[in-house]
This record gives structure tokens, C-alpha cells and sequence, in this order.
């Protein structure tokens, strides 16, 4: 740390989420000093010269304190008091493994929401493979970039077993209309942030069919549901899906027409075709790169994910959105099983 309380932050990945992140660390009262790392070199020159991203977040005007890197971000590495990875889950592994190599000591916490796809880790299981020693943990929660960037309310979870790197993202981002909270559930909050992005594509498909504010209801209630077996079952806790990780975010982004994947719920229920979607979508879903492996990893630990497992077989062209619909509803009458609450 440079001074009491202003850090050195560099924020690896500059779309949409990982660009509001950086505006919001350097809009903080502390002035922490921040780099944003774009891998890009043209849009690095444009980013300089514009002072904002005219890719992902045009509106908004960098604060003079960040500063946009391009090429090597090793020097960002060795002297940042923070790391924070901006890339979706897709990049996570690599980047997780250049950083270990560059500052094995240095603390990181990753952006991104989902499982990877080609093994089915959530992101904590990719860091222990890729880097175990880092000293490692996750910033979710509602939150959606443009809103971030404007400064508007905003209530986080900053997720670490390590207290050091919980205090770390608190003194980064809490303040100037952001709230940070502490948390210890990697699990729960991780199951959270992918999930959710699963049933925002069936909330999208819902609501773009018009069946009514019923029926949305039903699906984000019966979505939490589900969302809470796989996440207790992977040993998360309860409670973390009553949280901001949890039903939070869920809501937020089922409901949100800021929100990537429930757009691309919408468009399929309009009948365009995944790959449609996604060539002119301009953003990652993580939804649609999860949804396989929520419902593989349930099917693993004997847990029922219905309306997920319906969002996959959409997803796979095995069904329409309408039969999609017509088979959720035609399932047998069951009890309403809902988690415990906790108790204190
Ligand atoms: N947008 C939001 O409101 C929120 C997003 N998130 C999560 O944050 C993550 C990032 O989302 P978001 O910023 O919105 O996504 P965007 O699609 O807006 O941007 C993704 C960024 O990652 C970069 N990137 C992709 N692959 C690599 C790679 N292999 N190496 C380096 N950089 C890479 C892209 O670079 P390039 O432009 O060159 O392709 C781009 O800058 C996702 O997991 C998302 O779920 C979480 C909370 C809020
Ligand atoms: O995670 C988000 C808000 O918390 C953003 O959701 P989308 O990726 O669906 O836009």
C-alpha cells in the first residue's frame, strides 16, 4: 500500500464489467491508483485518447487516476497491492497461472460468473488447479457495469476464506455508493453468480413468450430453489443464497433489461437461433457456456434442476421455447420443498 488506505490496483480485462470496476476503484474516496489492462492495443490507443471504453461502456468518462496499459501487464503484476481479474471464466485459468508465475504472493480476485466449460469447475476449483498458492477470492453480487460506472448504489459480496484479501476489497471498492460485505462462502456465492445467469435465460424465454408477471414469479422463486440444492449440495450455505450473491443477484439479472442473458432469453423466445444471438449480442453470456455443466454437476450429486435442464435442452436445439414451457408445467404436482432457514 502506498498510503493509509490508497492502494495500487490493476484490473486485468477491460469489458463491459472488468472497465466499471476500474472507474469505481478509482472514483474511491482512498484515490487508489488504478490500471486497467486491455488486451487490445488499438483499443488501448482509443481508450487513451477518448479517456473512456468506447467498445463496451461509451457513456462513461475515466477518472484521471486510471491509468490504460497494453502488451505485458508483468510490471501491473509485481507492484500492484490488488489484482483484479476482469476476463470471463473462460480466460481464468491462464490468467491465473501467468500471475502465479509472475507474483506468487500477490492477492487476486476474480470478476467473472459461471463454470468453465470444458471441465465443469466453478471458479475457486479453477484456482486450486491452476494456482494453489495465490491468495485468491471473488467479488459478486448485484451489479450491473453501467450502473456501477455512473456510481449508482451498488451492495457487493467480496467472498475469500483469507481475511487479508476480504479487508483488501473492502478498502478497494467500499464507499462512494458502493457497499462491500464480507463473506467466507466461496461455494455459495459461486453457485450464485453462474446459476443465476442460467435461469435469466429462462426468465428472458418467459417473459418473451408474455406468459405474465405469474408466471416470472414462479420461475425465479422455484429457480431459487434449485439454485440453493446444488449450491448446499456442493457445500455451500444456505443462507449465502438468501444473500446479495444469491436471490440478489438473481433477481437483478432475470428481471433487468441491462442484463446480457436474459436478452439472449428473449431473442430465443422471438425463435433466433443461439448462434443468431450470439454474433450480434456484443458481450459474453456466461449463462449459455454454464448451463451444461449446472445441470451435469447437479445430475452428478443426485440433485433436480428442472427449469435449468430445460434451458439446456433450448439451448441445445432440443426443444422450442413453447414445448420448453409445456414440459415444465406438466411436471407431476410435487410439495414445496424449500431450504431451512438457518439457525442462529
Ligand atoms: N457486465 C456486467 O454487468 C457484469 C459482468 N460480470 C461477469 O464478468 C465477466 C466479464 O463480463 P463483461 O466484462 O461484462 O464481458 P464483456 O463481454 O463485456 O467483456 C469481456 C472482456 O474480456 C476480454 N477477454 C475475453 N477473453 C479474454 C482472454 N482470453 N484474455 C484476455 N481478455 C479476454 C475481452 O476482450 P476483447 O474485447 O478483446 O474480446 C473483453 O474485454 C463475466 O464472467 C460476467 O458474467 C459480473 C458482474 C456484472
Ligand atoms: O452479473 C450481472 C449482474 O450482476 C450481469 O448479468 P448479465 O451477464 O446477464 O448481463
Amino acid at each position: 500500500m502506498t498510503t493509509a488506505n490508497r492502494l495500487s490496483i490493476a484490473v486485468l480485462g477491460a469489458g463491459a464489467w472488468g472497465t466499471a470496476v476500474a472507474i469505481a476503484a478509482a472514483k474511491h474516496p482512498a484515490h487508489h491508483h488504478v490500471s486497467l489492462w486491455v488486451r487490445d492495443a488499438q483499443q488501448a490507443e482509443q481508450m487513451r485518447l477518448q479517456r473512456r471504453n468506447p467498445r463496451y461502456l461509451d457513456e462513461v468518462d475515466f477518472p484521471d487516476n486510471l491509468c490504460i496499459e497494453e502488451g505485458n501487464f508483468s510490471h501491473l503484476v509485481m507492484s500492484a497491492d490488488l489484482v483484479v481479474l476482469g476476463t470471463p471464466v473462460s480466460a481464468l485459468s491462464d490468467m491465473l497461472q501467468t500471475i502465479a508465475m509472475l507474483s506468487p504472493q500477490a492477492p487476486v480476485v476474480w470478476l467473472c460468473k459461471g463454470i468453465e466449460q470444458t471441465n465443469g469447475l466453478l471458479p475457486h476449483e479453477v484456482q486450486l488447479k491452476a494456482a494453489p498458492h495465490l491468495l485468491c477470492g471473488v467479488l459478486s453480487g448485484p451489479s450491473f457495469a453501467l450502473e456501477v460506472a455512473r456510481s449508482q448504489p451498488t451492495a457487493l459480496v467480496a467472498a475469500s476464506h483469507d481475511a487479508r484479501v476480504q479487508a483488501l476489497l473492502i478498502a478497494a471498492f467500499h464507499g462512494n455508493n458502493m457497499r462491500v460485505y464480507g463473506n467466507t462462502d466461496l461455494v455459495g456465492v459461486e453457485v450464485g453468480g453462474a446459476v443465476k445467469n442460467v435461469l435469466a435465460i429462462a426468465t428472458g424465454i418467459c417473459d418473451g413468450l408474455d406468459l405474465g408477471l405469474n408466471a416470472r414469479a414462479a420461475l425465479i422463486t422455484r429457480g431459487l430453489a434449485e439454485m440453493t440444492r446444488l449450491g448446499c449440495a456442493l457445500g455451500g450455505r444456505p443462507e449465502t443464497f438468501m444473500g446479495l450473491s444469491g436471490v440478489g443477484d438473481l433477481v437483478l439479472t432475470a428481471t433487468g433489461g441491462l442484463s446480457r442473458n436474459r436478452k439472449v432469453g428473449l431473442l430465443l423466445a422471438q425463435g433466433q437461433s443461439l448462434p443468431e444471438i450470439l454474433a450480434t449480442l456484443g458481450h459474453v453470456a456466461e449463462g449459455v457456456y454454464c448451463a451444461h455443466n449446472v445441470v451435469q454437476r447437479a445430475g452428478q450429486l443426485g440433485v433436480e434442476m428442472p427449469i435449468s435442464a430445460a434451458v439446456v435442452q433450448l439451448l441445445e436445439g432440443k426443444t422450442n421455447a413453447q414445448e420448453l414451457v409445456q414440459q415444465l408445467l406438466e411436471r407431476d404436482p410435487a410439495i414445496e420443498s424449500l431450504p431451512s432457514p438457518p439457525v442462529h
